[in-house]
């Protein structure tokens, strides 16, 4: 029996990339990474709380290259997805929602956490 083709509906592999789209599903995805970077944090603090060969064990992994590029990953996240809910929060106000503005936010949102993610680093960490 001969099947007929049925009409797809769009999705991802079939709709043109563009930077808002991208920068909505990073939104979501730094929304989730945001929660297991604060579970890292809650350890931390735990560590902290039951005593100091706990928390040189748990510093001893965040410090190693691997935490440490976690935790950069960790500040990104962070640095996008505030600027991302700040960006929501200007279209509340109906604006920078046109053809162009729309992008040059989304670019803008990009470019800024990768300067806010170096900054704190730079000055929190590598100049420490
Ligand atoms: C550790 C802190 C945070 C966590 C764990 C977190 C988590 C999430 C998650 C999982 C989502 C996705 C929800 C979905 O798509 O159904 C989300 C969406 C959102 N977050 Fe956060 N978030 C955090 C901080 C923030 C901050 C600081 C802001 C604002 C400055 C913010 C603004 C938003 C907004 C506006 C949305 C909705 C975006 C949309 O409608 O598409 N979030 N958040």
């Amino acid at each position: 029996m001969s099947v007929r083709a049925r009409p797809t509906s769009p999705h991802l592999q079939i709709y043109r990339w563009t930077i808002t789209m991208a920068m909505s599903i990073i939104h979501r995805a730094t929304g989730i990474a945001n929660y297991a970077g604060m579970a890292l944090l809650v350890i931390w603090l735990g560590a902290a709380a039951f005593g100091q060969d706990a928390l040189t064990s748990v510093n001893f992994i965040y410090g190693s290259w691997f935490g440490q590029l976690v935790l950069f990953g960790f500040t990104w996240s962070l640095a996008h997805h505030m600027l991302g809910g700040l960006r929501h929060f200007v279209w509340d106000f109906a604006v920078m929602m046109e053809p162009g503005q729309r992008e040059a936010l989304a670019w803008a949102n990009l470019a800024a956490s990768v300067v806010i993610t170096l900054l704190i680093w730079t000055l929190f960490v590598w100049m420490v």
